[in-house]
C-alpha cells in the first residue's frame, strides 16, 4: 500500500509517501507561502504516484468538524492568505481518495500512538513546543476534538518569582505558548535558544512553564504517556528538569507508577520517531482514511 503524507506547519510543508508499517519511502519540502501556490506543490508531488489515500496534520486553526460545510477548512489563522482557507476540499478536487484530516499536533500523537513512544497504549499526549505551542491529545484509543479542537499551548500558567518577561502571545499575553516558545526565550534572554549555554538560567524558567502545563493535563487527562517534541525539545536537557517540575508540582498527589522517580524516564518522552513524528502522524491518518 501507498498512503501520502502532509505535514502541513506554518513555516514549511512536508509531503512524503510511505507504507503501513510507517516507513517514509520519500519525502520533499517547501516553504508555506501563498495557498494557491503552496497546494499546486503539493498537488504536482502526489500525481501520478498512485496513492490510496492521503494524511494531513495541518497547522490551525484548522475546522475537523464532519458535519460543518466548512470541514478542512483552515479558519482564524493571521497566515497571508490562508484564512478560511478551503485546504482539504482543495486537495479532494484533485485527488478522487480517502484523506484523513486533523491538526499537525494531533497527527503527531496518533503517529506516536500508532508506531512510536506510545505504541501499544490508548491514550498520550504530545506536545510541541517550537515557534508556537501545541497539544495534541489521543484518549481511550481516539482522537480528542471536541468543541473545534483542544488548544493547549494556551492555557495560562502561574508565572515564575524571577520572571518580569510580559508574553508574546497576541491573545493572552502570560499564556504557556506566550511564555515558553521559542520566540518567548528569544525575547526575554535576548539570544535564540540554540545558543544559549545548557546551564543558563533560560533552561530552569523554561522547565518551570512547561513542567506546571504537564502536570495540569496530567491531573485533568491522565495520559499514559506524555511526549514533548519541537525545536526547543532539541535541548535534551530539559527533559530531567521537566519531569521534576512535574513531580514538584504534583506533589505525590497522582499516585500512579510512572509518576514515581524510578519511572518517570519512560513517563515524559521525546518522540521516539524523532523529526519523523509530523509526517509519520500524516501517514498513519491517512492509513486510518482507509479503514
Ligand atoms: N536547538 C534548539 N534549542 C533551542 N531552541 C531551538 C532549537 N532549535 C530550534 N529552536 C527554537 O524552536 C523554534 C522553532 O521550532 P520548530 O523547529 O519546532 O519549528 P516550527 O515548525 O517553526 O514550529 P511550530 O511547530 O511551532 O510551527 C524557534 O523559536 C527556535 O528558536
Ligand atoms: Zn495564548
Amino acid at each position: 500500500m501507498r498512503i501520502g503524507a502532509i505535514e502541513a506547519g506554518g513555516t514549511k510543508i512536508v509531503c512524503g509517501i510511505g507504507n503501513e508499517q510507517g516507513i517514509i519511502e520519500d519525502r520533499v519540502s517547501f516553504p508555506t507561502e501563498q495557498p494557491d501556490k503552496t497546494i499546486r506543490k503539493m498537488v504536482e508531488y502526489f500525481q501520478g504516484k498512485q496513492v490510496d489515500a492521503i494524511g494531513i496534520g495541518s497547522f490551525g486553526p484548522i475546522n475537523i468538524d464532519r458535519s460543518s460545510p466548512e470541514y478542512g477548512y483552515v479558519t482564524t489563522t493571521p497566515k497571508p492568505g490562508w484564512s478560511n482557507y478551503p485546504f482539504l476540499p482543495t486537495l479532494q478536487r484533485e485527488f478522487d481518495i480517502p484523506f484523513g484530516w486533523d491538526t499537525d499536533v494531533n497527527a503527531a500523537a496518533f503517529g506516536e500512538a500508532t508506531w512510536g513512544a506510545a505504541r501499544g497504549l490508548d491514550s498520550c499526549l504530545y506536545y510541541t513546543i517550537g515557534t508556537g505551542i501545541g497539544v495534541g491529545v489521543y484518549a481511550e484509543g481516539k482522537l480528542v476534538h471536541g468543541l473545534l479542537h483542544p488548544e493547549g499551548g494556551h492555557i495560562l500558567t502561574r508565572r515564575h518569582p524571577d520572571d518580569s518577561y510580559e508574553g508574546f502571545c497576541p491573545y493572552h499575553g502570560d499564556c504557556l505558548e506566550g511564555m515558553a516558545a521559542g520566540p518567548a526565550i528569544e525575547r526575554r534572554w535576548k539570544a535564540k535558544g540554540s545558543e544559549l549555554p545548557q546551564d543558563h538560567p533560560a533552561w530552569a524558567m523554561e522547565a518551570f512553564y512547561i513542567g506546571q502545563a504537564v502536570a495540569g493535563s496530567i491531573l485533568l487527562l491522565s495520559p499514559k504517556k506524555v511526549i514533548l517534541g519541537g525545536g526547543v525539545m532539541h535541548q535534551s536537557q530539559l527533559f530531567p528538569m521537566i519531569r521534576e517540575e512535574v513531580r514538584r508540582n504534583l506533589n505525590g498527589y497522582v499516585s500512579a507508577e510512572a509518576i514515581l522517580e524510578s519511572a518517570i524516564d519512560d513517563y515524559i518522552v521525546p518522540p521516539s520517531l524523532g523529526d519523523n513524528a509530523g509526517l509519520c502522524g500524516s501517514l498513519a491518518l491517512g492509513l486510518k482514511a482507509l479503514q
